[in-house]
């Protein structure tokens, strides 16, 4: 099969044949991204449709045009005019350009993997250009586009009115305007009694609405989502046009199947599990028997709770469906049965099991009497549960605060780990759910703990969850959101690797190749020079199964130090034994082995230890968690350095090797949170080093001593092609700021590979970083170099 082919027409585009019917020119419709596409393809300057007198077609082809369509070439314009009247003839009145678009972009979808655009898209497009209707041109009012009506053709263009932007367009569209995509709009719907038409109101409890106390007065906030009802498709310009008037919503107007498949089924049964790493049915399993089953344990282990301790278990009715829930659900009440059989006494039950829906003042009375809240989840988003506890613990009055003393305010939380306000809430006893045990013990001591601890852990809870509400979550959301979108428009974006190693990454315009010419002749001019060279993947290929350097590398970066104007460090990650080893013959050769644990300033001088590590006992620590994944990681190993633990898994399977990488640094991040340590990615390794040790010291404590000496720096040079030697390049900027480099001094940092970086330049592979260091000693003073040094010299 061919891709679609364009070649140009040596003639005007033909009038058409007598048998044809004649072209009726009728008002040019706005362009959608379709009708580009069909200009770009097609070379259209204009449409000269009818489409609401069953589209008659005057050709406008200016080229011969080869589509394929269901396996048929169209070749002539005679071709394509009786296609798309066959296409009209399905539709007779409206939406013929719709269909018509829609058929030549599945063409061109199919040929040449063009996208097509989904019209939900483009009109959220449209929106965040400002094309919607103005509220303060009431005489001109223009429809607003649906997001989405019935399933099935859209059939719109169908009215006189286009949705394009005028230029009169008021300024108050110009403003500041985020829009905030939602599965449903913060206003609630309600039929009016005489059943014409709808009420809208405001739903106060809508964390959407809270949203805008975080953001700028003068941002214009404008939603987009479903509402909570189902929306005859007669009313529905009506109520999108009075929902954004007077709301500044749009709504999506979802068919009750769509919304079934797309929550219940879409999000629910795949989004949902597959975000949070489960099976749908283990998460259900969300928000409850584990906690029974420690609950169980509780009464059994301390029995004075027997008669006093009950658990009110309020279920929010599952929003998912099926048999699996059904079984969690009834396992849920066999569960509690069983229990409040084995301990309930005339008068008490133990688990009190709520599985209604429950309203909101229900659930904050709730809330206000217990001593503490038990959250279990094994995974979450964000559960707001504690948070609103705490909320409302803070509000009951002293006298409402214990049944048995009126003390101070007080609350206790026993929390799952795995749950996303962990972290937050730092007076909270933590479990892990699965361990059935240790979270009856934590239940146990929750509510056995004395009320001066408790008031104590409920004032931290309260400082925290007062000060980060949901204005502080949006303002730090769009502070966030600025930040990384301030360079965005500067940033030049590419595509690089392929299939799920597919990445788009974003370079600032002024990264470029390294001029070696250029660099040069300013190297030729400088009188100080600084020369930071990291070896792995810089000077050395990583894919280089001998690790020494060559004859040749030895060679120049031996002429390089050999230079009295030159200051020349090999700053590395490995250890300085092979360093030593192998750069023997560069006498005058600085070195930076293990991150700038141990620094040498030429072969004659001893090695320093950085002072600020000495305490290793981590390493025991470490070494067990990395050992559990190298027994689970087929060609993965352990590497103990004299200040580091490195776990290498270049020779395991890439997407397996780098999925338990990412694993295992969080889980090493955790486990040594509170260790003098950092948990580092490299190339294939996962890195557990000192606090405080980075390449970034190394180049500063060199341009430091370089100043100190008299001969600060005018001539820097710096290569690396690592997340590590980031630090080196780093650290460059403040150098100059704090007056260790000079303004004036001739910055070169280069890093290997087209990739984000702080350097500005690039080369593109170790050969290339070769090259140019070549070229640097071919300019380089030898005269200092002794006999031997001259020998092995190029
Ligand atoms: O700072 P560098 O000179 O770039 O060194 C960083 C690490 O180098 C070594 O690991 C690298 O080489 C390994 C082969 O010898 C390779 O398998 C690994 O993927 C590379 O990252 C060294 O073993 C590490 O300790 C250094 O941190």
């Amino acid at each position: 099969m061919s891709n679609p082919q364009l070649s140009p027409s040596p003639s005007p585009s033909p009038s058409p044949s007598p048998s044809e019917p004649s072209p009726l020119k009728v008002q040019m419709v706005p362009k959608s991204v379709s009708e580009r596409l069909l200009e770009k393809f097609f070379d259209v300057s204009e449409y000269d449709f009818d489409y609401r007198k069953s589209a008659i077609w005057s050709p406008p082809v200016r080229r011969n045009v080869f589509l394929t369509s269901n396996g048929r070439i169209i070749s002539t314009e005679k071709e394509m005019l009786e296609k798309l009247e066959s296409v009209t003839r399905r539709r007779r009145r409206g939406g013929c350009i719709l269909m018509f678009l829609k058929e030549i972009c599945k063409v061109i979808t199919r040929e040449e993997g063009v996208k097509m655009m989904s019209r939900s898209y483009t009109n959220l497009l449209d929106l965040a250009e400002g094309n919607f209707p103005v509220m303060s041109q009431p005489r001109e009012k223009k429809r607003l586009t649906r997001v989405m009506t019935v399933p099935g053709v859209i059939s719109e263009p169908d009215d006189d009115q286009d949705n394009s932007v005028s230029s009169d367009v008021p300024s108050s569209v110009n403003q500041d305007r985020i829009i905030v995509v939602a599965n449903q709009l913060p206003v609630i719907a309600k039929r009016r009694p005489d059943n014409k038409g709808w009420n809208f109101s405001w739903d106060d409890y809508s964390l959407l609405l809270q949203l805008k106390d975080g953001l700028p007065e003068e941002m214009e906030i404008l939603y987009v989502g479903s509402l909570r009802v189902d929306v005859d498709p007669n009313e529905q310009d009506e109520v999108s046009q009075h929902l954004l008037d007077k709301f500044k919503c749009v709504p999506a107007f979802l068919p009750p199947e769509i919304f079934t498949k797309f929550y219940h089924g879409f999000c629910k049964q795949h989004v949902w599990p597959l975000f949070h790493y489960m099976l749908p049915l283990s998460a259900n399993h969300g928000g409850v028997n584990l906690k029974l089953l420690a609950m169980q344990q509780m009464l059994k282990q301390h029995p004075k709770w027997q008669g006093r301790a009950v658990l009110v278990q309020i279920t929010n009715p599952a929003r998912g469906t099926g048999k699996d829930l059904e079984n969690t659900h009834d396992e849920l009440k066999a569960s509690c049965k069983r229990i409040n059989e084995a301990f309930g006494q005339p008068g008490y039950e133990p688990i009190v099991f709520i599985d209604r829906p429950v309203s909101l003042s229900e659930k904050v009375a709730y809330y206000t009497i217990a001593e503490c809240v038990v959250v279990t989840a094994v995974r979450d988003g964000m559960n707001l549960t504690p948070y609103e506890y705490v909320a409302c613990r803070q509000g009951v009055s002293e006298s409402e605060s214990s049944s048995e003393s009126n003390g101070p305010k007080k609350s206790m939380l026993v929390v799952s780990e795995f749950i996303g306000c962990s972290p937050s809430l730092s007076g909270a006893i933590r479990v892990n759910p699965w361990n059935i045990e240790a979270t009856a013990e934590a239940m146990n001591e929750a509510i056995s703990m004395v009320d001066a601890e408790k008031q104590l852990r409920h004032e931290k809870h309260y400082r925290y969850v007062s000060s980060h509400d949901v204005a502080f979550w949006s303002r730090s959301f769009f502070q966030d959101m600025e930040r990384t979108c301030k360079d965005h428009f500067r940033r030049r974006c590419w595509g690089i690797g392929l299939s799920f190693g597919f990445r788009v990454v974003a370079l600032d315009p002024n990264f470029r190749k390294l001029s070696i010419d250029h660099m040069e002749s300013v190297y030729l001019r400088s009188k100080n020079r600084a020369i930071l060279l990291d070896y792995d993947g810089t000077v050395m290929p990583q894919t280089s199964h001998n690790k020494a350097p060559s004859a040749e590398v030895i060679s120049i970066i031996n002429t390089l130090s050999g230079d009295t104007k030159n200051t020349v460090f090999v700053v590395s990650g490995r250890g300085k034994e092979s360093l030593d080893k192998w750069f023997s013959p560069c006498k005058k050769l600085g070195i930076a082995a293990e991150h700038g644990y141990f620094m040498r300033w030429s072969s004659d001088d001893k090695w320093e230890v950085c002072g600020q590590s000495s305490e290793f006992g981590w390493k025991e620590m470490a070494e067990p968690v990395m050992k559990l994944y190298t027994e689970a990681t087929d060609g993965s190993s352990i590497e103990t350095k004299e200040s580091a633990l490195v776990w290498h898994h270049r020779d395991a399977d890439p997407s397996f090797g780098s999925s338990q990488a990412k694993e295992m640094l969080d889980h090493l991040e955790s486990v040594l949170a509170n260790e003098p340590v950092t948990v580092k990615r490299g190339q294939y390794i996962i890195e557990v080093k000192p606090q405080g040790l980075s390449k970034g010291v190394v180049a500063e404590k060199i341009f430091t001593s370089m100043a100190g000496s008299g001969r600060q720096a005018d001539f820097v040079l710096c290569v690396g092609d690592d997340r590590s030697d980031e630090e080196m390049f780093e650290i460059i900027s403040s150098a100059i700021s704090s007056g260790i480099l000079s303004s004036n001094t001739s910055v070169f940092a280069c890093t290997v590979g087209q990739k984000p970086s702080k350097a500005k330049y690039y080369l593109d592979d170790p050969a290339e970083v070769v090259n140019m260091l070549q070229a640097l000693a071919e300019a380089s003073d030898p005269g200092s170099l002794t006999e031997y040094e001259s020998d092995i010299s190029l």
